[in-house]
């Protein structure tokens, strides 16, 4: 099932931030979300993953469908690395977690405590939660933060591998994730602010 969004407007802190958007996500597909620091990436993405509700338009097609990662890496840190996967895979009733140790190479790190890791690793065992949810789309917030070139390059295995079985993946990024991919730059959909009220007016 497709997601998409029609004429949605999105605010943060009460400050209207984008609007006129229109998007789909169809099965198999990868959408790139791009522009300045402070345009909405974040903002969008939280809208779209049901955080936020938008200021108008509609979204259809997310439901329980959405697996989102955002800055944070979501971790226990007084947990191992496997209790942590073990918790996620319970929560969405996944009866393995090998497939997150393996795709992520976190199988030496597998006793360690998640607080215990460095900032990259961290963030592997973030992301490797993602294949414990079952859920047909990503929705990621800057993934690649704190990874080196090999973590990039596993990164986009996993979500290559999760797009050839039906998947989708919707991605704010800076960097080229070799991703075949669609590119939307939200630059145009900037917010446009309001007219400022005729102060002389007010002390004529
Ligand atoms: N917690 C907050 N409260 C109020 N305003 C916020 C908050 N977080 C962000 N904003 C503002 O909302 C706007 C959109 O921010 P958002 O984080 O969505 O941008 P972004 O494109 O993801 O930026 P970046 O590339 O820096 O991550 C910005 O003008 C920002 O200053």
């Amino acid at each position: 099932m497709t997601l998409s969004a029609s004429d949605l407007a999105i605010s943060r802190g009460g400050v209207r931030v984008l609007e006129n958007l229109n998007l789909t996500l169809a099965p198999g597909q990868a959408l790139i979300l791009r522009g300045p620091n402070g345009i909405g990436k974040t903002t969008l993405l939280r809208t779209l993953s049901g955080l936020q509700p938008p200021l108008a338009g509609t979204i259809a097609g997310a439901d329980d469908r959405i697996a989102y990662a955002g800055h944070s890496d979501g971790i226990k840190p007084t947990l191992t690395v496997t209790e942590n996967l073990n918790f996620w895979a319970r929560v969405f009733g996944t009866s393995s977690i090998q497939v997150a140790l393996d795709s992520f190479r976190l199988a030496d790190l597998a006793d360690r405590p998640a607080g215990a890791l460095s900032a990259g690793q961290k963030r592997r065992l973030g992301l490797s939660r993602l294949l414990l949810t079952g859920r047909a789309i990503w929705i990621l917030d800057e993934p690649t933060v704190s990874l080196d070139t090999s973590a990039i390059a596993m990164f986009a295995d996993a979500v290559r591998a999760h797009l050839g079985q039906g998947g989708s993946a919707m991605i704010a990024t800076h960097i080229d994730l070799g991703l075949d991919a669609e590119v939307m730059e939200l630059g145009p959909f900037k917010a446009v602010p309001p007219p400022l009220d005729d102060f002389d007016g007010a002390f004529a």
